[in-house]
């Protein structure tokens, strides 16, 4: 398997792990009870500074007597003498530092004691200070925050939301609170105050509150949904923008191994070049070899054949050249076969063919010639080799014979430039002869 696949696979893997993993939290997040992620309150009347009262003070009869004042169990003889008649039962939770209790944190609050009579609601008033309102030695402004509880159940607990308290509207118009100030506030609550039910008649109810307890969740529903919202939501997004980033990086790789196969590719198509150029090339004289020749001479065959383009050789055999060998040493030879090559070379035109034949034998390939130009090509470079003192000690010259392509056989071409050759070397040598 290709490396990128494999690490592709591998970034899948870790991808889907993480969404997995992910995906497994918010599950636990959104089953976990939230009372385990839940801040607690609790507090026993008994342990405060309580006391009880009948509302004689409002013009009424009910009395309000301690049948176990350590226990905080009171009882309330309820009289209808006026017309919403109440007893209340009442502890300070203010501190030594003069705080009362803080309960913005909670939300919800249970009740948990004992209750005797025929009631079915008991009234809680939970009573703030704020400087807004509360005016010190004057307790009646402390912001009355009240709700009715159920009581039936007191032994159990009975619970209340803190969202559903209400501030009495008679505190608010006797205070002449305005309206911005009317919602329940819980920041110093200084007096839990419990009083019966306000739909109550005459009767005994015997009441004693064990303890109060406070619950509220660290972390809302509200807040951990919009967190674990935005958990996933900034997971996905970093995800894709590392993926992002390895796709690109990825691409980079590839490209730079593009350009690497590029280069490579280039540099042995050079090569190839070089080797076909070297190939098709004698070493001694840079003229093309037989093999270099080949393509030329089959073009000129080819451009006979369909236009009857002409097409001439010459063949050209230096003299007595074992003798140059044999007197001034095989460099001088290579130096002669140099020079008349390049002597050739020079001589005729771009579009002509110089190939070393044999060894001191070169064949000239002249397109597009007549058998008459290309005698006079050879007498040319006949005179031009004698004459060019190609050796400072002997005189350099050549044979040449001479053909013209008369029908569709190279061999035939060949054989009569040879020919041609044969007959210059018998007649004398440093001569052309024509082979028509
Ligand atoms: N220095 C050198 N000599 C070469 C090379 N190739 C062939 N020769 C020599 O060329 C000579 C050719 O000799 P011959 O075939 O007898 O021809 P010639 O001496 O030129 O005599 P004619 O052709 O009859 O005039 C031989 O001595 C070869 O060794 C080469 O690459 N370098």
């Amino acid at each position: 398997m290709p490396a990128t696949r494999l690490k592709n696979l591998h970034a899948l893997s870790r991808f889907d792990a993480t969404l997995g993993l992910l995906a497994l939290l918010s599950i636990i997040c959104v089953l976990t009870p939230k009372d385990i992620v839940t801040r607690k309150l609790e507090i026993r009347p008994s342990e405060y500074q309580a006391n009880i009262a009948g509302d004689s003070y409002s013009g009424g009869k009910s009395e309000a007597s301690w049948v176990d004042e350590k226990a905080r169990r009171w009882r309330c003889i309820l009289s209808d003498a006026i017309y919403a008649p109440y007893c209340s039962f009442q502890i300070s939770t203010i501190n030594e530092n003069w705080r009362g209790l803080d309960l913005r944190a909670f939300n919800k609050m249970t009740i948990v004691g004992e209750y005797l009579g025929e009631a079915n609601y008991i009234r809680v008033y939970l009573r703030n200070r704020h400087p807004r309102y509360y005016v010190l030695g004057d307790e009646t402004t402390t912001k009355y925050n009240q709700a009715e509880v159920p009581i039936a159940n007191l032994r159990n607990g009975v619970g209340v939301r803190l969202q559903d308290f209400e501030v009495a509207d008679w505190w608010l118009v006797q205070k002449k609170i305005p309206l911005k100030e009317s919602h329940p506030e819980f920041n110093d609550v200084i007096y839990i105050e419990f009083q019966t039910s306000s739909a109550l008649h005459s009767g005994t109810h015997e009441i004693q509150i064990e303890k109060i307890i406070w619950q509220g969740n660290y972390i809302s529903n509200e807040t951990l949904y919009r967190g674990i919202a935005l958990v996933w939501a900034a997971t996905i997004f970093l995800l894709l923008l590392l993926r992002l980033t390895r796709l690109k990086a990825e691409l980079q790789s590839t490209r730079n191994y593009q350009n690497e196969l590029e280069s490579i590719n280039k540099l042995l198509n050079l090569q190839n070049k070089q080797f076909e150029d070297l190939a098709k090339t004698d070493q001694l004289t840079g003229l093309l070899n037989r093999i270099g020749i080949r393509e030329p001479l089959l073009a000129g065959l080819n451009a006979w054949k369909h236009t009857q383009t002409p097409m001439a050789f010459v063949l050209i055999d230096l003299d007595y050249f074992k003798m140059v060998n044999d007197r001034y040493g095989h460099d001088v030879g290579d130096q002669v076969l140099r020079k008349s090559a390049e002597l050739v070379r020079s001589n005729v035109r771009e579009s002509d063919y110089v190939a070393r034949w044999g060894g001191e034998e070169f064949l000239l390939m002249l397109p597009d010639t007549s058998l008459t130009q290309a005698e006079q090509i050879a007498e040319m470079l006949r005179s031009k080799l004698e004459t060019a003192q190609i050796h400072t000690a002997t005189t350099i010259t050549a044979s040449f014979g001479v053909a013209a392509l008369k029908e569709d056989n190279l061999d035939n071409l060949f054989k009569a430039a040879d020919d041609a050759l044969y007959k210059a070397k018998q007649n004398g040598r440093n001569c052309v002869y024509t082979n028509g």
